[in-house]
């Protein structure tokens, strides 16, 4: 004898509804005759794909979550186009357009949200739209093959990735934003600065503090009216100013709203039998707008109807991840520092990377990264857990190595906490997909990302998930694991040596034209790949290739370090740390000529003069008459030396006199990452060499040479590769090991990572070959032969001075006023 099933039925076919149905069919097959209603005309997809749909990553079949035959295998009734228009609790049936009705005895309103168009003068008019389904994705699609100017209201998530699609289209794209900084509710002001300034790059155009007072135009819109009285051209207006609730239905229905459906723990309404999920529930006064806690909803809710004891749902920690491509950033749980709690920053303008945690009560509360993500994953079930970091808020910040993510004291690290994960929790926010679900995965076969991927979902939308999936395939998976290589930033999948190979054959010589003939996913590229290219077409084609400016990051761009109040620090070199009265006095009539509020001995023994405002550079170069310094970029740095045999009764060979020569030599090299160099007398090292890059220690009758050490957050020290005898020697090897750093070293990779990666033996055997060590010297001096000193050729050309000049307030570029940044030249 068969059962008869209960009735459910689920208005709305999103994505907390569906994922509440999914779950139920699990746990509880044949207990219910399931009805779905959907006003959209199409089967249940994945709106978080539509940023990606819109910037043609993505295709609108591959969003698909559940097909048609997937309701028809499941036997539910499906009413596509159907907006459900009336419940009425007493009899326990809901209308529909198109004279449907269905009973229930159980109903799920999982209607999600509306997008929140502003009630504005011709918001009505053809042209202005929402960006929250299959058909706004359309209608923007439809307007960029018309038009050519749009225009988004909003700089938070939706505006910027609806911002970023519409470019990719062809558009002309402006974003107008309420804040005076981007994407405030996510994002701090330095990591919102960051973030505006790598959009720039790619081409987006920014209206800050701006109010809309109108929408311009007859029919169709064709600008925008502030309230400042200006204007904007613009014949497609996408609002993306937030979501509201979709409650219209639930209120006349006699159910409990206040900003949404309001629910209990277990996602029941206030009228028997129905129950809500999604953007349109209120639990704990919270109307959430990610899938995250939605999915987390919807788990409860299947308990609940299959009849499984749960524990409720309490609330989540969220955290999102902004679907740029070439823009890393993450923000997770709570950003603003509440009352009794502390904040760890760490800023990089050089690196374009900012991370902040927020701590209280020794817990991680909250986590702000721009530029480098990767740790975001880890730092968010840190924030989960609630566990302890005593003692590890620096490890954390600073990013170690994965495993000093966790467990502090405890040992295991991060592997340690994800053996540790329960089945069910949730890996892939954005999907849905439990630790259970990834591990059965890997036991069914799958080794690579690629394939978890693809069975599971897990890391296909916003890929901030990934790290965690590798983990659990290194865990899972053991020797089986396939690792797919990586590309060298999210706009392709080409490896730094591919690229590089790729460089060569087909004598590609312009950042430019690598990314065209390469096919890159993002036509600007992004604020890792440019200046990466930039620095490799440099290394290959001295002669020929024309350094990009654009390409560079703001301090080398102006030649000095940005400061947090928005001047900036101007290092002349001094070769090997020896200086003259003559000097000294021309320095310090500079400083006073300039007002320079601070002048300083930075830890490479030179001059720093600090707090010069960015329109008197090139006046304090031209008055100093000293060559640049490039305490700013990534270059040779400084040559510390000590005073050696000329004063020390210890000292055995001319320190300084080496020193100087070396300065000499290399001044003006530009490299993968920042090079330091020192000189001690005698082995008992007072310029610290064995924490340099290429560090020189003399001995009776030679000098040692020791090579890729740093000091600094991971201090190396070095090892040696050799000891010569005169002091050409050291030159030539000096010469040849940096030449070869340049050479095969990714970007931004310094000496002490790349020596440890490719390994001294490697190194050692190719410059130990005469013939291979003078052609890398040959190629080195030719490069440097042709360089010029920035600073002079500044002072010189009226052109370039002109970038310097105090822009009018409103332009000028606000500084990264809460940052902690140093400057570059003391950082190790
Ligand atoms: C472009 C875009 C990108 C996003 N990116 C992310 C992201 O990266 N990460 C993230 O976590 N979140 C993201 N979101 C938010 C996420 O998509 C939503 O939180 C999620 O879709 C909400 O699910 P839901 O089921 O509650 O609502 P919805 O998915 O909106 O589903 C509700 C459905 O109910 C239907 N409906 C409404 N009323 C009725 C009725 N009376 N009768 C019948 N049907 C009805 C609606 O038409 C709709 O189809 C993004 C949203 C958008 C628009
Ligand atoms: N990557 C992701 O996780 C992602 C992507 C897209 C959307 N979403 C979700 O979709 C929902 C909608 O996104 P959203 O960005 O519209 O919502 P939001 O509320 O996060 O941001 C809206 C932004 O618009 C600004 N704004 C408000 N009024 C304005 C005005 N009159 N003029 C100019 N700017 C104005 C606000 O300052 C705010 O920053 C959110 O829940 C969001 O979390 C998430
Ligand atoms: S390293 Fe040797 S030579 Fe140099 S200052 Fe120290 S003791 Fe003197
Ligand atoms: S968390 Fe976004 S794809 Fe997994």
């Amino acid at each position: 004898m068969t059962t008869k099933r209960k009735k459910l039925v689920l208005v709305g076919n999103g994505m907390a509804g569906v994922r509440t149905i999914e779950h139920l069919l699990k746990l509880a097959p044949d207990l219910y005759e399931i009805t779905v209603f959907g006003a959209e005309p199409h089967p249940n997809y994945n709106r978080i794909m539509l940023s990606s749909v819109l910037a043609g990553g993505a295709s609108m079949e591959e969003i698909v979550i559940n097909d048609l035959g997937w309701y028809r295998d499941n036997g539910i009734t499906l009413h596509l186009g159907r907006t459900v228009t009336e419940i009425d609790p007493g009899n326990r049936k809901v209308y529909a357009e198109g004279g449907i009705e269905a009973a229930y005895d159980e109903l799920i309103m999982a209607t999600g949200s509306n997008a929140f168009i502003l009630p504005i003068p011709g918001a009505e008019k053809e042209g202005v739209i929402g960006f929250r389904d299959i058909k706004d994705c359309q209608a923007m699609q439809e307007a960029s093959r018309q038009h050519k100017k749009a225009a988004v209201i909003g700089g938070g998530l939706l505006g910027l990735e609806a911002a970023r699609g519409l470019l990719n289209l062809g558009m002309d794209v402006t974003v107008i934003h309420i804040n005076e900084y981007l994407m405030e509710r996510q994002l701090d002001r330095p990591a919102s600065i960051m973030l505006q300034k790598e959009l720039e790059a790619q081409g987006m155009k920014f209206l800050l503090k701006k109010q809309t007072e109108s929408v311009l135009g007859k029919q169709r819109a064709k600008g925008l009216l502030f309230k400042d009285g200006s204007m904007l051209e613009a014949d497609l207006v996408v609002m993306a100013v937030g979501i509201r609730p979709n409650t219209a239905l639930a209120q006349r229905s006699g159910i409990t709203v206040e900003r949404g459906i309001v629910v209990d723990d277990y996602m029941r309404t206030n009228l028997p039998g129905i129950h809500a999920v999604g953007e349109c529930a209120q639990h704990r006064g919270i109307a959430y707008g990610l899938v995250a806690p939605l999915y987390e909803q919807g788990a409860v809710l299947a308990k609940r109807l299959a009849g499984i004891e749960t524990g409720g749902y309490e609330g989540s920690v969220t955290s999102t991840k902004l679907k740029v491509s070439g823009v890393d950033v993450f923000s997770g749980g709570i950003f603003v520092e509440p009352e009794g709690a502390r904040s760890l920053r760490y800023q990089d303008e050089i690196e374009g990377v900012y991370k902040k945690l927020v701590v209280l009560d020794d817990r991680l509360i909250g986590a702000v990264l721009f530029g480098e993500t990767g740790e975001g994953a880890s730092l968010f079930s840190l924030i989960k857990s609630g566990e302890s970091i005593a003692g590890r808020e620096k490890e954390l910040l600073l990013g170690l190595p994965a495993d000093a993510l966790s467990s502090g004291g405890g040992g295991g690290g991060a592997s340690a906490r994800l053996e540790a994960m329960p089945a069910d929790e949730i890996v892939c926010g954005c999907n849905g997909v439990s630790k259970g679900d990834i591990v059965s995965a890997i036991e069914g076969g799958c080794t690579s990302l690629g394939q978890v991927k693809g069975c599971t979902k897990a890391s296909a939308s916003c890929g901030g998930c990934k790290p965690l999936v590798e983990g659990l395939l290194q865990i899972y998976a053991g020797d089986d694991v396939v690792t797919v290589k990586e590309g060298i930033c999210g706009c392709t999948s080409l490896s730094r040596d591919e690229i590089v190979a790729e460089i060569k054959r087909m004598g590609l010589k312009t950042v430019k034209e690598v990314m065209n003939v390469l096919d890159w996913n993002n036509e600007e590229g992004c604020s890792k790949c440019r200046p990466s290219l930039n620095y490799y077409l440099g290394m290959l084609f001295p002669a020929e290739y024309k350094d990009e400016k654009e390409s560079r990051f703001t301090n080398e761009r102006y030649h000095a370090n940005i400061q947090k109040d928005g001047t900036y620090s101007v290092i002349p070199r001094i070769y090997g740390g020896v200086t003259s009265p003559t000097e000294l006095k021309r320095i310090a009539e500079v400083a006073e000529k300039f007002a320079v509020p601070l002048v300083k001995f930075t830890g490479g023994q030179r001059l720093d003069l600090l707090g010069v405002k960015k329109e008197d550079l090139p006046g304090v170069w031209e008055a100093l008459d000293m060559p640049s310094g490039h305490g700013y970029g990534k270059a040779l740095r400084t040559v510390k030396t000590c005073v050696g045999s000329t004063f020390c009764r210890f000292g055995t060979q001319d320190a300084m006199g080496m020193g100087v020569r070396l300065e000499k030599a290399f001044e003006r090299m530009n490299a993968p990452a920042k090079v330091k160099l020192a000189v001690s007398g005698c082995p008992r090292n007072c310029a610290e060499a064995t924490v340099k890059d290429f560090g020189v220690v003399a001995i009776d009758g030679g000098w040692e040479l020791h090579v890729g050490g740093n000091a600094g957050v991971h201090v190396r020290a070095t090892e040696l590769l050799g000891v010569v005898k005169t002091d050409d020697e050291v030159e030539e090897w000096a010469s040849a090991f940096l030449q070869y750093y340049r050479e095969n070293a990714t970007w931004n990779e310094r000496t002490a990572p790349w020596v440890e990666r490719v390994g001294l033996t490697h190194i050692k055997s190719v410059l130990d070959d005469e013939e291979e060590r003078k052609a890398l010297h040959a190629r080195l001096r030719d490069t440097l032969d042709r360089t010029v000193d920035p600073w002079k050729q500044i002072v010189n050309e009226p052109e370039l001075r002109k970038n310097f000049e105090k822009l009018p307030a409103a332009q000028a570029v606000p500084a990264a006023k809460e940052s902690g940044e140093r400057t570059e030249e003391e950082s190790a």
